[in-house]
């Protein structure tokens, strides 16, 4: 079952969609986390990844996002103008996929060291303007000037959160994936944050994400997919 978007052009979608993680370092344990996963995002719409802990939020996303392998089924994202299974892909292909269509803030920065934030920041954009497009977005998020030029390996974790969202909202893809952006932001960042997402989804952007503070959450989602109605049965 495939919930419809009520907007435009849909940008991913996701059927029949299994996840079971095997434990090879725990003789083989194999552990069903969804089952028959189906839905679709939109351009322009946010859709959130629902559930208690556990349930699988962050799997689905990170399968989406090429992290993780799916076992079954199909992951399908606007590519170039078509329509492409991701499950199906090479790694060279797939990253082709990650460096144009998707983008992807992750809970924690993957930090290079010695890149100063803001280089961080303006390799992840394109173009001539990247660099001023870091610098405002930085300033968005207020993130002290001084720190621009410093690696974020000694950040604190909101700091290092605001680079990682920086450098993820800076590209332009038709989609985007958010975990938890705003899990160690105070109230003025998470506002910022709710800004940015908006911006995006203004500019035709399908947006992917788990939120677990309820008011950023409403302010940005459409629609909920609760991802506990894919848990797999005791067959699986
Ligand atoms: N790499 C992995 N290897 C083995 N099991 C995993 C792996 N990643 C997740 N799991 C298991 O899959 C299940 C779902 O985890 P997941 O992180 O997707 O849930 P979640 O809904 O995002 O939870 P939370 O809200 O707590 O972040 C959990 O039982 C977890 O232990």
């Amino acid at each position: 079952m495939t919930t419809q978007p009520t907007g435009g052009a849909t940008i991913l979608e996701v059927e029949g969609l299994a996840k079971t993680f095997t434990m090879h370092l725990r003789g083989g344990v194999r552990l069903p986390v969804v089952a028959d996963a189906a839905f679709s995002v939109a351009a322009g719409e946010c859709v959130v990844l629902g559930g208690p802990s556990g349930a699988g939020k962050s799997s689905v996303l990170k399968i989406v996002a090429g992290t993780y392998a799916a076992n079954h089924g199909a992951v399908r994202v606007r590519h170039r103008g078509g329509m492409v299974d991701t499950t199906r892909l090479s790694a060279r292909e797939m990253g082709a996929v990650r460096r144009e269509t998707i983008a992807d803030v992750t809970q924690f920065l993957r930090a290079i060291p010695r890149v100063p934030a803001i280089d961080l920041v303006a390799a992840a954009g394109t173009g001539e303007t990247a660099r001023d497009e870091a610098a405002h977005l930085l300033t968005r998020l207020n993130l002290p000037e001084r720190l621009w030029s410093l690696p974020p390996a000694t950040f604190s974790g909101g700091e290092k959160q605001r680079v990682n969202i920086a450098a993820g909202f800076i590209r332009r893809t038709p989609l985007l994936l958010v975990d938890e952006p705003t899990a160690s932001l105070d109230h003025a960042n998470r506002e910022v944050v709710v800004e940015l997402i908006r911006e995006k989804k203004a500019a035709g952007t399908a947006v992917l994400g788990i939120f677990h503070d309820r008011d950023v959450r409403d302010a940005v989602c459409d629609r909920v997919v609760d991802v506990t109605k894919f848990a797999p049965g005791d067959a699986a």
